[in-house]
């Protein structure tokens, strides 16, 4: 058994970028089903958006040196030749001297080159008098602006977001090829876990949280959960359950008998699962020091800390970036925002720590209050908004200091 020989939290993610490979098994999926699954391919630009100079704003199409001098105390005049329809193409050019109607969105006549706001002029029996000037290119977007014809839209293992989604629908592309999103299996182990839905509880039993915070992060990053239930501290049972969950995902994950007391199978189970077995058990973290890593031939397994906010701490921190890699996009990295912290926090040096805090505003400052508790204490994580990093060598943050802070979803 390898034996709690700790690594640090750079080592570890080193060891998961060199560890986990991606699934590559590309599958066609209509457009309005493609939230959140990664490119399979590169998509690139079939058509300029717009295909045609568009206006910005509700106003007169002009030439903008036309109205090179206007103000509100010396109005500048054009004579109104018509008005542009939504969706169709001007009647005909403008000449110099000459203004357009043009609503937002609508196509601008030829010989124009810029747009002057309803607001700043005025029409008045054909005649408009200017009151400010305009530079050529103003409130309008040209030919290919916005996406250009040939370039690249979206890179291959980019992750769908509702902006990209919209992109590929302005395209007319209404399947995309993407890569299998990875199934996650999930066990929770010890004698003392009974189901969530158990309304009593006798002395000594836990309810299942790990399932559910671990399901419910699975979930958030877009990816299918398999929850495969509760073992009971057993070896050949713990064995068993995770081979027949593992069969059918794409990663596994356990929680609970982590550590190194006489009942904590995980690590050896997990190891007897396949090559090329665990490579980390123990990172120099707090919380979540009895973390297991490994790997069954292609499939991850992650034995997380039984303590449910270490569990779900840890599987955040490292379990996000294995489930990135596995899934064919690159690590998407956590939310991060910047905040004061209200008070000095110590820190052991060779160990990174992560401080659970909550976020308040004041006088247009954001302040990150540490919410104190044992590292097990799912209720630190309910009051908070996020975590700060306290780095191994460091040994604390300073009350004052701006720090980036991970943001909890
Ligand atoms: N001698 C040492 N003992 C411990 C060490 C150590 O380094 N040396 N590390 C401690 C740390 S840190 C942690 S974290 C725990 C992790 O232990 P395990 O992963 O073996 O977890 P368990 O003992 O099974 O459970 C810990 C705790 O969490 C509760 N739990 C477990 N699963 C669930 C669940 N699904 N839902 C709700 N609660 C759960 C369990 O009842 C225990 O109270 O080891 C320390 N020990
Ligand atoms: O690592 Mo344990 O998670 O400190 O409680």
């Amino acid at each position: 058994m390898k034996f709690f020989q700790v690594k640090s939290v750079e080592e570890t993610q080193k060891l998961i970028h060199k560890m986990v490979k991606p699934l590559t098994e590309a599958i066609t999926m209509p457009l309005d089903h493609a939230l959140h699954f990664v490119l399979a391919e590169d998509i690139t630009v079939r058509e300029n958006v717009p295909n045609f100079r568009r206006s910005s704003v509700d106003g007169y199409a002009v030439r903008a040196k036309d109205t090179f001098g206007s103000s509100e105390s010396m109005p500048g005049f054009l004579t109104v030749v018509g008005e542009v329809k939504m969706g169709q193409v001007p009647e005909r050019p403008i000449q110099s001297g000459e203004a357009m109607y043009v609503p937002t969105g609508g196509m601008l006549p030829d010989g124009s080159d810029a747009v002057v706001m309803i607001e700043h002029c005025e029409e008045i029996s054909h005649l408009l008098n200017l009151y400010r000037q305009v530079a050529p290119g103003e409130n309008l977007i040209s030919i290919g602006e916005d996406l250009k014809e040939g370039a690249v839209l979206l890179a291959k293992g980019t992750k769908l977001r509702a902006q990209e989604i919209g992109a590929l629908a302005s395209q007319g592309i209404h399947q995309v090829s993407v890569w299998r999103k990875p199934v996650v299996g999930y066990l929770s182990s010890g004698d003392e876990i009974v189901p969530m839905e158990s309304p009593d509880l006798r002395m000594g039993e836990v309810r299942d949280m790990n399932g559910a915070t671990i399901g419910s992060l699975v979930k958030q990053w877009g990816l299918d959960f398999i929850y495969g239930g509760i073992v009971e501290d057993s070896r050949d049972e713990l064995e068993r359950r995770a081979r027949e969950l593992l069969d059918i995902s794409d990663c596994l994950i356990l929680t609970g008998g982590s550590s190194v007391g006489t009942k904590d199978y995980s690590v050896e189970v997990i190891e007897a699962l396949g090559d090329p077995g665990v490579y980390v058990h123990g990172i120099s973290i707090k919380p979540g020091k009895p973390t297991i890593l490994s790997q069954a031939g292609i499939k991850p397994i992650i034995g997380l800390p039984g303590h449910p906010a270490s569990a779900m701490i840890i599987f955040s921190l490292f379990g996000k970036p294995i489930l990135d890699i596995l899934g064919g996009g690159s690590v998407n990295h956590l939310r991060l925002t910047f905040a004061k912290v209200t008070k000095n926090i110590p820190s052991a040096p060779g160990r990174t720590d992560y401080i659970r805090i909550r976020l308040f505003e004041e006088n247009n400052e954001w302040y990150a209050e540490p919410i104190l508790g044992k590292s097990g204490l799912i209720s630190t994580l309910v009051k908070s908004d996020g975590m700060l990093e306290i780095a191994s060598e460091s040994e604390g943050i300073h009350k004052g200091e701006r720090v980036p802070v991970i943001l909890f979803q």
